[in-house]
Formats: structure tokens, sequence, C-alpha cells
């Protein structure tokens, strides 16, 4: 396992210990706080420039995270910005006493009331970081409620004063930041949906935590990993070994489809498609074969009997024929037995939609004799049949985890940011989505993107839901940017994953492979 700043997601406790560390072996905590507020007051002045934003109000908190804020005020007090700050709370910690003490003497001034601020073209929001410990009191709650009232741009540090630093949660109310400088290590509001409309665009501020430090604390809690391309380009399968054919690149079957909903077959068979997976058969019931061939006219598309409403009565198959299994988009939940013997194979499978709703009736118990991978990918209704228990905390870095274990299998919980947990411990959480994917038949594509990466990586089953993740996700920032948040339906998703594929991934260095399919072009 190697450390990183950018990949490795803590909760506060995690911070604190590593910040401890970090000044145990050395280092001052004013040189810290100084570093991390110099490197954001650069970013700052960078995105907001003095011509556009020559007066700033700077709301200064009681612990570091007022300090940092009064350390950005006076650089931008230096640089000619005309700040105003107010301090709603008398007592500060020593070293933001001293920095307050530092900013008097140059001139700033603390004023009086809020309303002093009210003509400030933007608000710096230092009122709590990490540290905040309790639900907000009354008189704080209203003047963040003021301020938010302002309708100004509202640049948070660390964090957007009043959420809950792991849960994301509303701790009474919260600033509604347009923008949030992140310090040194993401933390897991970030991630949590509940926080997100309160942080804006969120940056992150590398203020050197090295891997060294990270290593101390972190390495005896399981890792929360936040994807990005260099995490994934270790397990993409490219470059393809020159040598191979169709059947040692996996042979994924997809059960899915109904009379009623044939659309999801073909979507996720689509996803499949854009994973390059060697070979794809896909079951669907008998009146939807030559609807499918036409769509994919790759596939093998196996003709199963029908119910008289037209799902799949049984699957004629030897199922452990196949590598991987992926079950679920379009198959109406008629017919239990279907999943009762998708979850008798051997095989890894990978159960979503009614598939899932089907599993939450028989029980996830169930689960529990399987001999291999199983990878369950909910959206939150379905996360809630499945896990009732665990439906009432809004915490989902954490439920995920709690659900992973208690079914032993992989969860891949759909949201804003999609969060994948796995039994053995991995978590790894998807940074950045589009609301373009919150659409009908998104989820079917996703199906069939990580039944096909995981044919094709059957040793990595979270890495390869990861992978899937991530490039659904890309695929739909990339077509949303090009057609705009309503033009992105299901085909034209699946249409965009090698884009994103392409460009979330560049090419290794020294990609031995990459020169290999060069040599095959030319
Ligand atoms: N990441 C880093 O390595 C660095 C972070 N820095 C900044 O420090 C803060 C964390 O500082 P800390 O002093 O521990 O906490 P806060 O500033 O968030 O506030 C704690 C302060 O507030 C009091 N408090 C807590 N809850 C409430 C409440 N609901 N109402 C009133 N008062 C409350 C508490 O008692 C404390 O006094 C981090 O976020 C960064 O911004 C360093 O500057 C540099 C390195
Ligand atoms: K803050």
């Amino acid at each position: 396992m190697s450390y990183n700043y950018r990949s490795n997601v803590v909760n506060s406790e995690q911070m604190r210990r590593i910040e401890g560390a970090i000044f145990a072996s050395g280092m001052p905590v004013a040189a810290l706080m100084e570093k991390a507020a110099l490197l954001t007051a650069q970013k700052f002045k960078k995105s907001y420039s003095l011509a556009d934003f020559p007066k700033i109000g700077v709301i200064v908190g009681p612990g570091h995270n007022g300090g940092d804020a009064l350390v950005i005020a006076r650089e931008l007090h230096l640089a000619g910005y005309q700040v105003s700050l107010f301090c709603p709370i008398a007592k500060l910690k020593d070293l933001t006493a001293q920095q307050a003490n530092y900013v008097k003497h140059l001139g700033l001034i603390f004023q009086k009331t809020l309303e002093s601020l009210e003509d400030c073209q933007l608000i710096i929001d230092g009122l709590f970081g990490f540290g905040l410990e309790r639900t907000l009191s009354a008189d704080i709650a209203q003047l963040v409620d003021k301020i938010n009232g302002w309708q100004k741009p509202i640049i948070s540090i660390d964090i957007a004063s009043g959420i809950h630093t792991d849960t994301g949660e509303v701790l009474g109310t919260a600033i509604k930041a347009t923008h949030t400088f992140c310090l040194g290590l993401w933390k897991r509001a970030f991630f949590q949906d509940l926080a997100l409309p309160y942080l804006g665009k969120v940056e992150l501020i590398d203020i050197g935590i090295s891997p060294l430090d990270l290593e101390t604390i972190l390495q005896d809690s399981p890792p929360i990993l936040r994807v990005n391309p260099a995490l994934i380009r270790p397990y993409l399968p490219l470059p393809r070994p020159l040598l191979t054919h169709k059947y040692q690149q996996g042979h994924l079957l997809i059960i899915c489809g109904s009379r009623r909903y044939a659309g999801g077959a073909i979507l996720a068979g689509l996803g499949a498609r854009g994973s390059g997976v060697g070979m794809l058969s896909i079951a669907v019931p008998a009146a939807l074969k030559s609807l499918l061939i036409s769509h994919l006219p790759e596939a093998l598309i196996i003709d199963c009997p029908e119910t008289a409403t037209g799902a799949i009565a049984e699957l004629p198959l030897e199922l452990n024929n196949y590598h991987v299994l992926a079950c679920g988009p379009g198959l109406t939940t008629e017919n239990p037995a279907i999943i009762e013997q998708v979850l008798d194979s051997d095989k890894p499978i990978i159960l979503d939609a009614d598939a899932l709703n089907i599993l939450a009736q028989l029980g996830i118990e169930k689960l529990s004799s399987r001999q291999n991978k199983t990878i369950l990918t909910p959206h939150w209704g379905e996360f809630k049949r499945l896990f009732p228990n665990l439906s009432d905390s809004q915490d989902r870095i954490n439920i995920t985890q709690e659900a992973s274990q208690q079914s032993g299998a992989i969860i891949l919980l759909k949201g804003a940011r999609t969060i994948i947990a796995s039994p053995e411990g991995k978590m790894y959480i998807i940074p950045e989505s589009s609301s373009a994917l919150a659409r009908g038949g998104s989820g079917d594509v996703l199906t069939g993107l990580i039944g096909g990466f995981l044919t094709q990586m059957p040793d990595n089953p979270p890495e390869a839901t990861a992978l899937a993740a991530y490039l659904h996700a890309q695929a739909g920032i990339l077509a949303a940017q090009e057609r705009t948040e309503l033009g992105v339906d299901g085909v034209t998703l699946a249409n965009y994953l090698f884009a994103a594929l392409k460009d979330s991934i560049p090419p290794a260095p020294l990609d031995k492979g990459g020169a290999d399919r060069r040599g095959d072009q030319n």
C-alpha cells in the first residue's frame, strides 16, 4: 500500500493524529499554519483578483481555522486588498490570538458588527475547521444564516463552517460556500452527499504532508481512497498482450431484460461493450432476441423461455461456463428463481436493479453460502430495501462499509459521490460526477461496464468496480460538457466511455505495450 495526499481520505481524528505526528517530529505548529495559509492566499489571489474583489470580509473563529484566516487576511492586506475582520467568539486559542495581535499591529480592523462586512465583495469563512465538535449555538447560527443571505461568494477555509468533517452533517446550520480550499488531505465530508451543497467548488491545498507521516497514522486502518487516473492506471486491462484471443479476454454473461423493459438489456450490453470485454453473451426473453442483435451485433444473444408477461422464465444455461455473470437491468421481479440460480453459481456475480429487489425479498443472508465474489450496485432506494437496519444513518461512507461487512459483498452505493466498499476493508470513492447521470438507464450501462472489467480483471474485483464507476462518471461529465446535462441519455453515455478512458488514463511513460500498439497500427 502506498500513501499519497491526493488519494487518502481521512477523518478528523486521523487528521489530528497526522498533524500531531508532524508537530512531534519538530515542525512548529505556527510554521504549518503559515505554510497552509500562504498557499491558500496564493491560490485565492489567482481566482479572486484585487481588481474584481477589492474589499474582502474575513470571519475569524476561535481555533486554528481562525488562525489560518488571519494569516490569509494579512497576506491579502499586504497585497493591497481592503480587508475587514469579524470575530464573533472572544476567547481565541493562543496562536490565533498571536496572529490577531499582529494583524492589528498592521492596521487591520476587527469590526464590532457583522453588518460592517456587508459591503465586501466576498467573504472568507475561517470560523471552524475540523475542530467543530458540536451544534452551532443560536447566536453563531444566526450569524451564519445572515452571511448566507447576503448571496456573496463565500470562500471556506478547510471546510464550510457548520459541516461535520466526517459525516458531512449540517450541525444546526452551515456556511454555504461557493468555493472550499481543503487543507492538506481530503476529509470524509467532501464525499458525503449531505455536505456537497455547502462546499461549492472544492480544491485541495497541498501543504506537503509526506507519505511517511501518512503511513505512520493510517497503516492500522483500512484506507479510503479517492479514485484518480494514477490510482486506476495499474489495473486497466491495457495494454493487451500481443498474443491473445477473445476467450482469454474473458466471457461475460449478462442476464437482463423483459418485454416491458427491453432497453435496460441494450444499455447493459453497451456498457459491457465499453469495457472491451473479449466475449459478451446476453440472456434475454426470446422476444427480445432480434432487437438485441440489431443493437449489439458482436454479442451472442441467448433467447430464454418467457413467462406470460414477458420476463425470463428460466435460464437454460450452464452458468459456470462464463467467467462473470451480471444480472438485473430490466429483469422485473417476477421470477426470483432466476436470481436463486445466479446466486448458486460458483462465478463472480454483479447484481443490480430488479436483481437487488429480489435479493431484498430473499434476504441478504442468501449471500453467505456463495463461494465467489458478489458485487451489489444499489442506489439509495435499493440500499434501504437491502439493508433496512442501516438506512437511518446518512453517513454514506460508514453505511457502505457496514453493508459490505454484513453481506460479505462488494457494495457500490450510487450517489453524487459513489462509494465502493469491499468486505476485506477496501474503500474507493468516486470524486466527481455529473447530475446528467441521474437519469433512467445510466445504471444499466454501469452494470455492464463493471461486468466487462471484472471479466478482464478477475483478481481485483474492488478495483474493477472502482474503475468502471470512475469511467462511468467521467463519461457523464464529458458528455454533459459537450451536450449539457440534459443531453446524456444512456446510449450517449455509453458512447462517451471510450473518450473518458482515453482522457482519464494517460499512457504510462514507459508503456511497452503502447509501443506494441503503435507498431500494430503501422
Ligand atoms: N490540516 C492541517 O494540518 C492544518 C490545519 N490547520 C487549521 O486548523 C484547523 C483546526 O483547528 P482547531 O483549532 O483544532 O479547530 P477549529 O479551528 O476548527 O475550531 C476549534 C475551536 O472552536 C471551538 N468550537 C468547536 N465547536 C464549536 C461550536 N459549535 N461553537 C463554538 N465553538 C466551538 C473549539 O472549542 C475550539 O476552540 C483546521 O481546520 C485548519 O484550518 C492549521 O492551521 C494548519 C495545518
Ligand atoms: K471554515
